[in-house]
């Protein structure tokens, strides 16, 4: 096992600049989920680390090895780099069988035969595709075809996996399989992966760590998935995370309020928040919106949907909607509120930000 580590690697298409000074450390035997919005850098990154591109600035190591040094002009082939990959389109050969396909890797490799019927053999059970192993890709479901690309990983590389959005292009009950099963693979047999995605539900189910990047490919965050929910380090990261509603904040008379065209006191917020003079918001998540008949903030229940596990409700508050969700274990227990009831609400866990800015013109 190894760990990965990118070190100040900075990277422009041409007079873009992509990633600037990244740097990244991918412990060994982890999943680490690398989680950005569409277009932030990520495949980018993953290219560098394979090195299919050439960053202009820095250095990757994997475990011990050096695989790129702009410094020491070190640009190890990417055959040569031993990282598995996994694509979103899933990669597999389509004129090779589940076996040719996973044995493809390893022939580059130029492996004897022995120990490639081996690994073959092992990574077959480890996906759970043994039985399969003539069968083309066409004669396999878009999960199954996703298992043979994580075995052909296996065999490449025990150390490293690199996964780039790799289950996006399956249903839904699928996608909540292969979760279980990279997770159930990985802890098997240990290897560091490095999983790339901008969905973030995947990324809470699957990761030790997580690593939070912005619209301009800066690192915000790196944490366990508690730190990133419950103590996120900026408002970039508390709204990418979860489902949250923002409020702005005024203060009258050493009070502060929330203004939703109506003004409702707001006793437990921190008034040294409106010290800089700027405009601020309260964000709150949509799990941490109580219904309380005691509270003087008033509501009107809009809607209400059942959703198996969770009630969404989306309440009016003044001039503004919240999306507000129940899980339904507490809904059975307290009951469900009704559209058009008006409810009390109660803000558990929120936050205090700058307004953003308005952005202003018609576009
Ligand atoms: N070959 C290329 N030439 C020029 N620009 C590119 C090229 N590939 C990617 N880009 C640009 O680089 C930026 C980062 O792209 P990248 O694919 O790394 O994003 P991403 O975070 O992986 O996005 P997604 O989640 O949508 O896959 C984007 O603005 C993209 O348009």
């Amino acid at each position: 096992m190894a760990d990965v580590r990118f070190e100040n690697i900075t990277f422009h298409y041409g007079d873009k600049c992509i990633l600037k000074n990244f740097s990244l450390t991918v412990e060994e035997s982890q999943i680490m989920c690398l989680v950005g919005p569409s277009g932030c850098g990520k495949t980018t990154l993953v290219r560098c680390l394979l090195g299919f591109i050439k960053p202009e600035t820095g250095a990757i190591y994997v475990g011990d090895r050096c695989v790129f040094s702009a410094k020491d002009r070190i640009d190890v082939p990417p055959e040569r780099r031993h990282i598995g990959v996994v694509f979103q389109d899933y990669a597999v050969w389509p004129h090779l069988t589940v076996l040719e396909n996973i044995l493809y890797p390893m022939k580059k490799m130029r492996m004897n035969r022995d120990e490639m019927a081996r690994r073959a053999k092992h990574a077959l059970e480890q996906v759970r595709m043994v039985g399969y192993e003539n069968h083309l890709p066409s004669q396999l479901s878009g999960g199954q075809q996703q298992r043979v690309a994580i075995a052909r990983a296996l065999v490449s590389s025990d150390e490293v996996i690199v996964m780039d959005e790799p289950i996006t292009n399956l249903d839904a009950k699928l996608r909540e399989e292969m979760l279980q099963e990279i997770r159930v693979i990985q802890h098997d047999i240990g290897t560091t992966i490095l999983y790339i995605t901008h969905d973030q539900e995947a990324a809470l189910q699957l990761c030790d760590r997580m690593a939070i990047m912005d619209y301009e490919g800066n690192l915000c965050q790196l944490g366990a998935d508690e730190d990133i929910i419950l103590r996120p380090a900026n408002r970039f990261v508390f709204e990418f995370i979860g489902v949250s509603n923002f409020l702005s904040l005024v203060q009258q008379n050493g009070r502060a309020y929330i203004d939703v065209g109506e003004k409702y006191p707001l006793d437990d917020c921190p008034m040294d928040i409106f010290a800089s003079g700027q405009k601020m918001e309260m964000g709150v998540r949509s799990n941490d919106i109580a219904f309380d008949n005691t509270s003087p903030i008033r509501a009107k229940v809009r809607s209400s949907v059942f959703l198996g596990s969770e009630y969404n409700y989306f309440i009016q508050l003044g001039n503004r909607d919240l999306r507000v969700q129940q899980n339904a274990l507490d809904v059975i227990q307290h009951g469900e509120v009704k559209e058009g009831q008006e409810v009390g609400l109660r803000f558990l866990q929120p936050r205090y930000y700058p307004a953003k800015e308005q952005k202003g013109g018609n576009a």
